[in-house]
């Protein structure tokens, strides 16, 4: 793996997080998103050549909606870029961690991603993200 590709936060207000975001890191959201194929609305930032993905739920079912009952606004994930996601896919499995999708699915920001569960590793949930163009 290579290095992490963006920490993922999970709130209720999309809009209102960017506002607070930008005043944060003093950085303009430069892209928002939506993937239905996760139900989430996204956006993104960057700081110091790290990646922020600001995530809100579209939909009562999303990992996120259940996320922010569960445990509330906060980190959800981190991600981690890989030059080639079907072989780290093909890795992990061989070490014995439970994928939660046996192919990679498209995200945002043209990506592929893959998720590892995260009862296998700490209680993280980690991401692995191929960049499209590398394809
Ligand atoms: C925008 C697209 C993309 C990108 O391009 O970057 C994204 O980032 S999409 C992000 C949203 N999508 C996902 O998270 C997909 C992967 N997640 C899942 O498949 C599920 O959320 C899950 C991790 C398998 C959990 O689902 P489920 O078992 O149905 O939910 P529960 O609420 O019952 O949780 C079970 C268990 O897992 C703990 N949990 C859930 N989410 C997380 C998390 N993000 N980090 C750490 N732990 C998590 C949850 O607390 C439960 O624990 P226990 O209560 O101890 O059993
Ligand atoms: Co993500």
């Amino acid at each position: 793996m290579n290095k992490i590709e963006h920490i993922g936060i999970a709130v209720k207000n999309l809009d209102a997080s960017c506002e607070l975001y930008e005043r944060l890191l003093g950085a303009v959201c430069y892209k928002k998103e939506n993937v239905e194929s996760e139900a989430v609305n996204t956006a993104f930032f960057k700081t110091g050549g790290n990646k922020i993905e600001l995530l809100a739920a579209t939909s009562a079912g999303s990992a996120i909606a259940k996320f922010l009952d569960k445990k509330g606004e906060g980190i959800h994930h981190i991600a981690f870029d890989v030059d080639d996601i079907l072989a780290e896919m093909e890795r992990l499995k061989a070490e014995g961690f439970n994928l939660l999708n046996e192919q990679p699915k498209k995200g945002a920001d043209n990506k592929l991603i893959c998720f590892v569960h995260p009862k296998d590793t700490n209680g993280v949930l980690i991401e692995l993200c191929q960049d499209i163009k590398n394809i």
